[in-house]
């Protein structure tokens, strides 16, 4: 539904995006990663027409998104939650985006009512915490009832509670064959929100894939083994094939023997294995493998910087 092909656009000494290419489909939730700086927001803006590209193109359902005749019930979007009006309530807020839009109040109170804001909806928006504005948002992003939905960074702000009913709207969204585009920095919450990645970095595709390929090529799991004379054991570990890493407080890192091997070896040497866990892999672990290459601010750079200055 979401087009992007070749899309380059370039500032007087950035580029923001760089030849990028991918598509996005109805029923399912597609996460927009990439470290900071690495182009997401220009990429959605271009989406929307905000902003010309420098080449390549953006399309939804086939047209460029100004040309939607009814662009709101096409993809409705969240691109900056904070942008509303402090002293207008969000019903109001809604109403107006509704009116412009031939919508009419009774879904603006549908879409209140299905973003938990109902108690809240007469006060100024100004008063709003994050999370409530975010909440606005995609209120806002739901008006039209639309066939998919854009949104930029929405968790940013949800309290806990929050975001286990965003990742419940979206899978319902994306379940009832609809598309879901959503970017955002968390990674453990977006390893649990999303069926996809797009991964970008320094504006260039880095990984277009299934979430659970992507953690089982770049984030293999691991065991973590507490055993008596750990350091023996170890041995007979690494024997047997194993990688293994010894933690700073005794405990193995094992990787390549699952926990029926480790059991078993032990068994065979009389090893007292007091602790046998498996570790889930994490998406972080595999966005740092993927973008560590494309990470424009990172942690080294910053001590550079001090060693220069001292
Ligand atoms: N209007 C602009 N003028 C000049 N450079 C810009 C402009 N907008 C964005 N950039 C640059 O383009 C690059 C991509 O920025 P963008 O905001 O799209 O990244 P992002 O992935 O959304 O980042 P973040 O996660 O930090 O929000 C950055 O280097 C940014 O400084």
């Amino acid at each position: 539904m979401i087009e992007v092909r070749q899309l380059t656009k370039r500032y007087r000494h950035t580029t923001a995006i760089a030849d990028l290419t991918f598509r996005v489909g109805p029923g399912l939730v597609t996460g927009f990663l990439g470290p900071n700086g690495a182009g997401k927001t220009t990429t959605m803006r271009l989406i929307l027409g905000l902003g010309r590209p420098t080449s390549g193109t953006a399309t939804v359902g086939g047209h460029a998104y100004a040309d939607l005749p009814h662009p709101l019930t096409t993809l409705g979007t969240l691109l900056d939650a904070q942008a509303v009006n402090p002293r207008r309530d969000g019903f109001h807020h809604l109403l107006a985006l509704a009116q412009s839009n031939g919508i009419g109040a009774r879904r603006v109170r549908e879409v209140v009512d299905l973003v938990g804001l109902s108690d809240v909806a007469h006060r100024p928006a100004g008063v709003y915490s994050l999370g409530m504005k975010q909440r606005l948002g995609i209120a806002g992003a739901l008006l039209g009832d639309p066939a998919g939905v854009m949104l930029d960074e929405p968790l940013n702000g949800l309290d806990p509670e929050g975001i286990v009913w965003l990742r419940g709207l979206l899978r319902r969204l994306a379940g009832e064959g609809r598309t879901v585009l959503l970017s955002s920095h968390l990674m453990s919450e977006m390893a649990l929100i999303a069926d996809h990645l797009v991964v970008i970095g320094r504006g260039r595709l880095i990984a277009d894939t299934p979430t659970a390929a992507l953690l089982r090529e770049h984030a293999p799991g691991s065991m973590l083994v507490r055993a008596e004379d750990a350091g023996a054991f170890a041995g007979l570990l690494r024997g047997a094939g194993a990688s293994v890493r010894v933690e700073e407080d005794g405990a193995l890192r094992v990787r390549g023997l699952d926990g029926l091997g480790i059991g078993r070896l032990a068994a065979q040497h009389h090893v007292v294995v007091t602790e046998l866990t498996p570790i889930q892999p994490s998406l972080e672990t595999a966005f740092i493998d993927l973008t560590q290459d494309s990470v424009e601010y990172a942690a080294a750079a910053t001590a550079t910087i001090k060693d220069a200055a001292s």
